[in-house]
């Protein structure tokens, strides 16, 4: 019996399908297949044999970092809703799962990597924020499995309790989103992602979204709201707001420019745009890589004070060569946004008026008049774009083997 080792480039799964010359025996597993025969010409077999995997089965992985409290659930039902269908907590499961599943993508919460419950935190000192709080290996042994097509058993963070309840089964989506404070963090997480996003939220508008919510909504008050927000300030200097650098795509929220000293109500919004991604081009205002500053506000556009003004431009970021699109001030009629939307190039619509639908669609969710909405939006065409461009690619490239 004669037994021979192919190494492959890519990682297979149980979509693959192997086929020989002639008739061998053979088994494969994650990123080699073994030919075992009783012909002495099992290994000039082994290197002609073609390795075909099923493309659609193979999940792309999106990191989506920030904050807490800045917005990412927002982000993900836009992104979502441009995939069509409604995304909701895996069927019978744990009423306090993090997770959301649709037809196309799961979003997992990072929080369910945390290692230490509240009270082990509080036990020790460290924040949700601090590494040492959070199991990075499982993360990325589980975020592997499931870009290699195996379902996990996922751990859940209960955030009504503080507790680690029992795990929930994830199985490999087309899409997975792994959305939460550390998806750049770790190197071999990071090296899994095929985009990743920041949203970076600037202090005082942080701190205005807190107040609207926590106050509002869950009865802090103001002292306790800043405390927090103090408290977590270090951690999130150190772990959180570095991992920008290495995001795709960077929305970074400030205050208004159009107004002086305005509390956080008018936003300036940035979309910083890496130049280079692979199966991602991006957005630009009137003439590819031009530098415009434009106020649409006029015949076609309904502006009130402040008035809304676009930035488009190329910088760097990070040493990174970027293209930076920004939009300054809100818009009054959503209906209007179309004149705006003409303007833009590059957005990956299907069809002329995609993203003022998607936002007539969703105009109660916060930020659906200014740059924040708007930028979600089309973050979210060019990761439906980056998907089917990728599945593309791979339907074209057979599986590369290499003899041991
Ligand atoms: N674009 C926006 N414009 C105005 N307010 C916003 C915007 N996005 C989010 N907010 C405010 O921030 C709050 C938190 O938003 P969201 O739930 O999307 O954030 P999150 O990052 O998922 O929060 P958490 O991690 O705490 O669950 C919202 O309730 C809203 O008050
Ligand atoms: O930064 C956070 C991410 O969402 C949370 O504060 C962290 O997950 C801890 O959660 P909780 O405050 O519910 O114990």
């Amino acid at each position: 019996m004669a037994v021979c080792t192919v190494y492959t480039t890519q990682s297979l799964n149980s979509t693959c399908s192997i086929s020989t010359p002639a008739k061998t025996h053979l088994g494969f597993n994650q990123k080699h297949v073994v030919f075992y025969s009783s012909s002495k010409k099992t290994s000039r077999r082994a290197s002609s044999a073609v390795i075909t995997c099923s493309a659609d089965t193979q999940t792309v992985v999106i990191g989506l970092a920030a904050d807490s409290g800045c917005g990412k659930s927002t982000f993900m039902r836009r992104l979502t809703s441009v995939f069509g269908g409604a995304a909701e907590p895996p069927k019978g499961g744990n009423p306090d799962s993090n997770t959301l599943i649709s037809d196309t993508t799961t979003v997992i919460c990072l929080d369910d990597y945390h290692s230490l419950d509240r009270t082990g935190r509080k036990e020790k000192g460290v924040t949700a924020l601090d590494p040492r709080a959070n199991d990075f290996d499982l993360m990325y042994e589980q975020v592997k499995a499931i870009k290699d097509g195996i379902a996990v058993e996922k751990p859940i963070y209960n955030h009504v309790t503080g507790l680690l309840d029992p795990p929930e089964l994830i199985k490999p989506p087309k899409i997975l989103v792994i959305e939460g404070l550390h998806p750049m963090y770790d190197e071999r997480v990071r090296d899994l992602l095929d985009f990743s996003i920041y949203l970076d939220i600037s202090n005082e508008v942080k701190f205005a979204w807190k107040i609207q919510r926590d106050m509002a909504e869950r009865g802090h008050s103001l002292e306790s709201i800043k405390a927090s927000i103090e408290a977590r300030k270090p951690d999130f200097d150190a772990y959180i707001d570095p991992q920008k650098q290495y995001a795709d795509a960077v929305i970074e929220v400030l205050p208004t420019q159009l107004i002086p000293d305005d509390e956080g109500k008018v936003l300036r919004v940035k979309l910083i745009m890496k130049e280079g991604v692979e199966f991602f081009s991006p957005v630009y205002l009137f003439d590819e890589g031009s530098t415009i500053s434009w106020i649409p506000c006029g015949r076609k556009l309904t502006c009130s004070y402040p008035g809304i003004k676009f930035f488009y431009g190329p910088d760097t970021y990070f040493g990174h060569e970027v293209s930076v699109l920004e939009m300054d001030g809100q818009f009054d009629r959503l209906d209007e946004l179309i004149y705006v939307e003409s303007h833009l190039s590059n957005i990956s619509t299907k069809f002329y008026g995609e993203v003022t639908q998607q936002m007539l669609k969703h105009a109660d969710f916060p930020g659906s008049n200014n740059g924040t909405g708007l930028f979600q939006t089309i973050v979210g065409l060019k990761i439906r774009d980056l998907f089917e461009q990728i599945i593309t690619s791979r339907a074209k490239t057979p599986v590369e083997a290499t003899k041991a």
